[in-house]
């Protein structure tokens, strides 16, 4: 049975990164992102934008929404303080299972729970199943449709407070007007657009951070 693309690139980071270390195991899925096969990974452009925040929010409890391939849960995990933990969330096995083996190969397992699943069925599991108190940080890149669904969810089940951030990816493209509309139109956040650009494109993109007023 020929391999998935996401196998493919797991394949190339087992043989071309250095086990452990988790900026080598970001610069080999960029390599091969940008020189071999494009695929959905946040990416090294929009990745400084999301190392900006997290330096800024400085986590001890982060939530992202779709892991994909694991790049930006190693990008999360690698910037997260002693005691600080990641929980990601991933709806597809196959790449939930491809995941698993990135963030471990890049040796942040110990920060990171993988929860597989839907995500309106796993968030409100937070507090009670998985002793979450509030999510200091939420990282959104999952279906685009489901940005807004779950930014209501999160508030419904109490999992924000005041300062809490969220940041959301694709903002143009693929896009997530309705989540713009509604973030932006809500006085419950405080919202700041980055520019940017697709991952491994010259195509124009944009992140979003919305922080929670409370
Ligand atoms: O769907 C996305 N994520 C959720 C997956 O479960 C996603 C898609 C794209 C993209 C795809 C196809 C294209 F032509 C342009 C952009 C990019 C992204 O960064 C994404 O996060
Ligand atoms: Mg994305």
């Amino acid at each position: 049975m020929n391999q998935s693309k996401e196998q493919r690139i797991l394949n190339f980071v087992l043989q071309n990164a250095v086990r452990g270390d988790p900026c080598s195991v970001l610069d080999t899925i960029d390599k091969y992102c940008s020189q071999k096969e494009w695929a959905m990974n946040v990416g090294d452009e929009k990745g400084l934008i999301l190392d900006k925040t997290l330096e800024e929010v400085n986590p001890s409890v982060a939530l992202e929404l779709g892991t994909y391939c694991g790049y930006s849960a190693v990008r999360i995990a690698r910037l997260l303080k002693p005691g600080a933990r990641l929980l990601t969330v991933e709806f597809n096995p196959e790449f939930a299972a491809i995941a698993k083996q990135m963030i471990e190969f890049a040796g942040v397992q110990d920060k990171v729970k993988l929860l597989e699943g839907p995500s309106e069925e796993i968030i409100p599991q937070l507090k009670k199943k998985y002793e979450v108190g509030t999510l200091d940080f939420v990282f959104l890149d999952h279906w685009k449709d489901r940005y807004t669904p779950d930014t209501i969810l999160l508030q419904e089940c109490n999992l924000l407070k005041k300062g809490s951030v969220l940041l959301a990816d694709n903002i143009i493209v693929p896009g997530a007007p309705e989540f713009i509309n509604y973030i932006r139109n809500n006085p419950r956040f405080q919202c700041t657009n980055y520019p940017s650009h697709l991952e491994y494109m010259k195509v124009v993109d944009a992140m979003e951070k919305a922080v929670f007023l409370g």
